[in-house]
């Protein structure tokens, strides 16, 4: 197998080669499990919620922590329910009854059409918004299982049937909301930008937030004895590496496909190191979730990309985050990185529930942003949302996004059109130039971040985001699963682009006066009077 870098430059040669609704809860209904039950076992449903961060004597010896939920927490599964049912691009005129059990394995409707994980919203909205706010909030930062994670702290929005104790979890999500003072106002002149920082992960992508979900759900399946011997994906890097650690944690096979020579060695060498079985595909990643899709209808394959509605489930999370990380408070403008296109909707999702519910009186915009290279929303977004057509993607410095036939089209254009939102495109310049100068301030991103930021950049420019417009940056990556790119860029070795914010090392003779000429100019060059 050819290990290479994504990029359209591979060299190595240079420097570097080296709570209940007031006033009080229906009397059937007790109260979900944040009040601690282990002191308080069946408090008055009228009982305002306490944090669980009361202090509680150390669990026994001989139990470990999913034994401990078990004990304390009761069982609020016949609360709340979700099933499948098909995505309606306009759920107002959905007719058809059609709806499939999360046990059930289907990945799309009888029409072909693709899913969507409906929740019972009325059973949701017997508690207010102040409820699910602070029953969210008294979980964060938490070792308590499974409400550690950023993800399953949201259990009841999620997947609200699981048993705790078949949830497969790293404590995903909870990742940080920064400001970006100084990028945002010496290159934008803003003084409220964002950046969620999504890479910040255990698999360093926002995969994991989904894969939590999808793989809890193949293990109860497993338990279940449904016919699942492994779980699937074709991948650009991060699913796979997502969907690899999940499946060894649980002791679950996967199974990745991935285009040869277009992932980073950082990406591909996550499922080598945790046991997947990995096939490197002569096509690229259009062609392997062709592949991917015939294979899983063939085989007791469970599906994992995020045609599997499952997996967005996860993701809305991150969305939710973004508000409970803001005081419950709604920024402007929140910019993705669009592939395949699941996230985008995620995020609407997530924004869309908070609302419904009660958590907060209106949605931001999204902004997604694609590369020019593998731009199929963009130009779909340019024609007015007239008849959509797949490309071919060409290589791009964002490999993980280098996708031209995106299944989550329609569910895209469902989020774009119901936020009010914008499209963007980064050329491969653009996106290293955005790159470069937000690692100069301090930040380390992924090119897809690049990507988002280029958009942001374009559409400041145009006044079409304020100075002042209150703009979270989705960072869906760790900037150091593509260091390759950012070698190539401060290498200046990328065939026409002019790398303008290359910072490479200085090569000096071993010997203190040619160190201190060189550092003397240096600091001249740095001195505020220059
Ligand atoms: C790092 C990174 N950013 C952005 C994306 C785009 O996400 P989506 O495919 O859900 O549009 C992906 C995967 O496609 C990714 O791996
Ligand atoms: N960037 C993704 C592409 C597949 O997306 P998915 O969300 O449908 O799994 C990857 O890392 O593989």
């Amino acid at each position: 197998m050819a290990y290479s870098c994504s990029s359209s430059s591979s060299s190595t040669s240079s420097f570097f080669s080296i709570k209940p609704k007031t006033p009080s809860p229906k009397p059937h209904f007790p109260k979900p499990h944040f009040i601690k039950a282990s002191t308080n076992p069946s408090p008055p449903p009228q009982q305002q919620p306490k944090p669980i961060s009361v202090s509680k004597p150390r669990r026994p010896l001989d139990e470990n922590i999913r034994d401990e939920a078990r004990r304390n927490n009761p069982t609020y599964s016949h609360l709340f329910s979700a099933k499948y049912v098909p995505f309606s691009p306009d759920p107002s005129h959905q007719t058809s009854d059609e709806s499939y059990s999360l046990d059930e394995i289907v990945y799309r409707s009888r029409s072909g059409g693709l899913l969507d994980v409906e929740h019972d919203i009325a059973a949701l909205k017997t508690y207010d918004g102040k409820y699910w706010r602070d029953l969210f909030d008294s979980r964060v930062g938490k070792t308590t299982w499974p409400y550690g994670s950023g993800v399953w702290s949201k259990k009841e929005w999620v997947l609200p049937e699981i048993d705790d104790a078949d949830i497969v979890s790293a404590f995903e999500g909870n990742s940080n909301l920064f400001w970006a003072e100084r990028y945002g106002k010496q290159f934008l002149g803003m003084n409220d930008l964002w950046v969620k920082h999504c890479g910040i992960s255990h698999t360093g992508s926002f995969k994991d937030l989904g894969m939590t979900v999808l793989v809890s759900q193949v293990n109860r399946l497993r338990k279940m004895n449904r016919p699942v011997v492994g779980v699937g994906c074709a991948s650009t890097g991060d699913t796979s590496a997502a969907l690899s650690a999940y499946c060894a944690s649980a002791g679950i096979p996967s199974i990745v496909f991935l285009p040869a020579n277009r992932i980073s060695i950082a990406q591909l060498v996550q499922p080598i190191a945790n046991g997947a079985f990995v096939l490197s595909l002569d096509t690229d990643f259009d062609g392997c979730m062709h592949l991917i899709r015939e294979v899983t209808s063939e085989l007791p394959i469970y599906l994992a990309n995020s045609l599997n509605s499952l997996r967005l489930e996860g993701q809305k999370t991150a969305a939710i985050e973004i508000l409970q990380q803001f005081d419950w408070q709604v920024p402007d403008w929140v910019i993705v990185p669009g592939g395949n296109l699941g996230n985008i909707y995620a995020f609407y999702k997530g924004f869309h529930m908070c609302k419904e519910l009660g958590l907060v009186d209106r949605i931001p915009r999204l902004v997604c942003a694609q590369a020019a290279n593998a731009n199929p929303l963009y130009l779909h977004y340019k024609s007015g949302w007239k008849d959509f057509k797949a490309v071919k993607a060409n290589a791009t410095f964002a490999s993980a996004i280098q996708i031209g036939d995106p299944v989550s089209i329609d569910r895209a254009v469902y989020a774009l059109k119901n936020s009010n939102g914008i499209v963007e495109e980064a050329t491969e310049e653009e996106l290293m130039d955005a790159m470069a100068e937000a690692d100069s301030t301090g930040m380390f991103i992924c090119p897809h971040t690049g990507v988002a930021l280029t958009a942001l950049i374009k559409l400041r420019k145009s006044g079409v985001i304020g100075k002042t417009d209150r703009t979270v940056v989705v960072s869906t990556a760790h900037g150091l699963k593509f260091t390759q790119s950012k070698i190539d860029y401060h290498s200046k070795e990328i065939k026409d682009m002019a790398c303008r914010f290359a910072n490479p090392p200085v090569h000096v003779k071993a010997d203190f006066a040619s160190v201190m000429d060189v550092l003397q100019r240096y600091l001249l060059s740095k001195s505020p009077n220059h």
